[in-house]
């Protein structure tokens, strides 16, 4: 029981004021083509080179068997509200590198689940593949990556957040002139649309055709016309040999491609004749992290969104990569480091909040020491509600850290309430609202002995759409809860992610438009506090005082590379991202003033 004067109080919502499912929008048939059975139909699409038929067949059953009925647990296709892309580069010695990338892909496989992508090389040949599915079921050990030959290569998992999701659109993308690129892209490009007619249009760009919609590609084409710039520039101007200066001609692309490109992005490339290259957009948005080991034969080097990825191949963290810097990793292993432009390091808070693992180190930040962080604040705004609380249960997983932290604060029983199947993954897809709602029930279960008349605090990272949310309250009542009280260690999210996160739309988040308790009511609690904006920047500004400022554009709605472009917010609205790509659209039916925006 905590003291304190009486904060939100009688919040519970009337039935009819519960999160229900919207009319379906008319991009229904769509929607419906990445339903479970429809991707099953749709499996067959890896885009490969080299080799097509174990691959394929293996990224083909994995979708099939996931998507049968009563099949592995109901293990269908997975889709958490918010997610993104994670990267690898790994350059080895000697031996095959292809393992070692599958190893660390599994690692950062909470980043993106839609498709996986490898290539790897001995600078001689390149060996491709990738395919829609997960990262277990894309790469078959004994055929594909055997296939996988070399000891330096980059591998991606995806969640699209432009273009489409097909097998096409997959990563890693190459283009074959100049010097032979592939590479692989974390973040999203705000300025596509501008850079794609100049790629497309202009005559000064070499007419460079594209062949899918995604962001990702234009961002290479502009590093591959860049390049091409730089070795013309050169031949016009020097009488040497341009084959001895292929890596002046990427770090001099680097600095113009920098210039040109708005967005976010973290960006692993081999580039043929150069070697590995990696670099980060000037606001060091996305996460991008440098590792080494010793071999017997020199240094040895990783390059990923997350150092989770270095344990389970014994990489050690050296450090993040700069804002604006570029490195390479060249064939012969020397490390080449150069700041392209300056940089300022404002990294996405979210990352800490929920897309990253709590066990990595990013921007010299422990994630787990950021949720905790989150606790203590949290602890404080809950004090001052004057709740009964008898226990508090987080939402496991991510919420874990700050519900630890604000019983150690409030000094109230931690109980773990709400059991997790371990064998679904992260939020589906599915075609319509009941569907979303049963897969919370079947990911959670409420515990009674936990719950049975008891008052209860229940923690979680984020409440997004609030579908998580509502089950659970729903649960946790019919578990035997007298009362009902709710903390989010993050504040509400109102506004849409441009950087890389896949976020629903706006309409769609449950706060859009509302109170705190408008929303309490929509989510049928007895209360509800969010993290306050400040608390969140100041936890993360505690653990690093060099950041001088987050990008916590999907609270505040202002962006760290400035504004928007507000066609580029009302395209992304309108083409539904989020909405289309997943059904059952939850809405709050509320009346007046407090009603969300359209
Ligand atoms: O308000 P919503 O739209 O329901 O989204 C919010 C929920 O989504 C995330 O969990 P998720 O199920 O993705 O994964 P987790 O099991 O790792 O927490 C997040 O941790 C919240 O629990
Ligand atoms: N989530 C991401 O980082 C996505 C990368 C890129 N924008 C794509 O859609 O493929
Ligand atoms: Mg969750």
């Amino acid at each position: 029981m905590i003291a304190g004067p009486r904060g939100l109080a009688g919040c519970r919502a009337p039935a009819q004021q519960r999160l229900v499912a919207a009319p379906r929008p008319s991009a229904a048939p769509a929607r419906a083509s990445r339903g479970i059975a429809a991707r099953a139909a749709a499996a067959p699409r890896a885009a490969c080179s080299g080799f097509v038929a174990s691959g394929w067949a293996s990224a083909v059953r994995g979708q099939v068997e996931r998507s049968r009925p009563g099949g592995r647990a109901g293990d269908a296709p997975k889709r958490a509200p918010v997610r993104m892309c994670g990267i690898i580069g790994i350059y080895k010695r000697d031996g095959q590198v292809s393992v070692e990338l599958y190893e660390g892909l599994l690692m950062l496989q909470h980043r993106g689940q839609d498709s996986a992508g490898m290539v790897t090389t001995d600078w001689e040949k390149f060996r491709e593949f990738k395919a829609n599915g997960l990262v277990k079921d894309v790469f078959d050990e004994q055929v594909t990556l055997n296939k996988l030959k070399g000891h330096v290569g980059i591998g991606h998992v995806r969640y699209p957040t432009a273009g489409g999701a097909s097998a096409g659109e997959a990563q890693p993308f190459f283009v074959n002139s100049p010097l032979g690129i592939y590479l692989i892209h974390n973040g999203n490009l705000t300025n596509t649309d501008h850079l794609r007619s100049m790629l497309e249009g202009s005559k000064s760009f070499f007419n460079r055709h594209l062949k899918t919609s995604s962001d990702s590609e234009v961002l290479l084409n502009i590093f591959a016309d860049e390049i091409h710039r730089a070795h013309q520039k050169f031949v016009q101007s020097n009488s040497g040999d341009p084959n001895d200066r292929k890596t002046e001609f990427v770090l001099e692309a680097g600095e113009r491609m920098m210039q040109a490109l708005e967005g976010a992005y973290s960006c692993i490339c081999l580039v043929k004749g150069v070697g590995l290259v990696a670099f980060r957009d000037p606001h060091g948005i996305r996460p991008l992290v440098l590792g080494r080991r010793t071999s017997p034969h020199g240094d040895e080097w990783v390059v990923a969104s997350e150092d989770c990825a270095f344990g389970p191949i014994a990489y050690e963290r050296v450090r993040d990569v700069k804002p604006g810097e570029m490195i390479i990793i060249t064939p012969e292993g020397r490390l080449l480091s150069q700041q392209c432009v300056p940089g300022a390091l404002n990294p996405c808070i979210f990352e800490y909040i929920y897309l990253a693992r709590p066990d990595s180190v990013l921007n010299d930040i422990s994630v787990y020491n950021f949720q905790l962080g989150l606790g203590t604040r949290l602890a404080k705004k809950i004090k001052r509600q004057g709740w009964d609380i008898d226990v508090v249960v987080p939402v496991p997983d991510g919420s874990r850290p700050a519900a630890i932290q604000v019983c150690a604060e409030l000094g109230l029983p931690y109980r773990e309430g709400l059991v997790k199947n371990r064998y679904v993954g992260r939020t589906f897809i599915m075609p319509d609202q009941r569907m979303r709602e049963m897969s919370v029930r079947r990911k959670l279960n409420a515990m009674p002995v936990v719950f049975e008349g008891r008052s209860v605090l229940l923690i979680d990272d984020s409440i997004v759409r609030g579908t998580t949310m509502a089950q659970i309250v729903d649960m946790v009542r019919r578990a035997g809860a007298r009362k009902v009280y709710l903390a989010s260690a993050s504040p509400p999210v109102k506004f849409p992610n441009v950087y890389g996160v896949d976020m629903p739309s706006k309409r769609e988040f449950v706060a859009n438009g509302l109170s705190d308790e408008e929303v309490c009511q929509a989510l049928g609690a007895d209360g509800l506090v969010y993290q306050d904006v400040d608390d969140l920047i100041a936890t993360g500004r505690a653990l690093n005082p060099s950041i001088t400022e987050f990008d916590a554009a999907c609270f505040t709605g202002q962006y760290v590379t400035g504004d928007v472009d507000e066609g580029y917010l009302a395209a992304l609205e309108l083409s539904g991202r989020g909405a289309n790509r997943r059904s059952g659209v939850a809405k709050v039916e509320l009346t007046g003033a407090g009603a969300p925006a359209a």
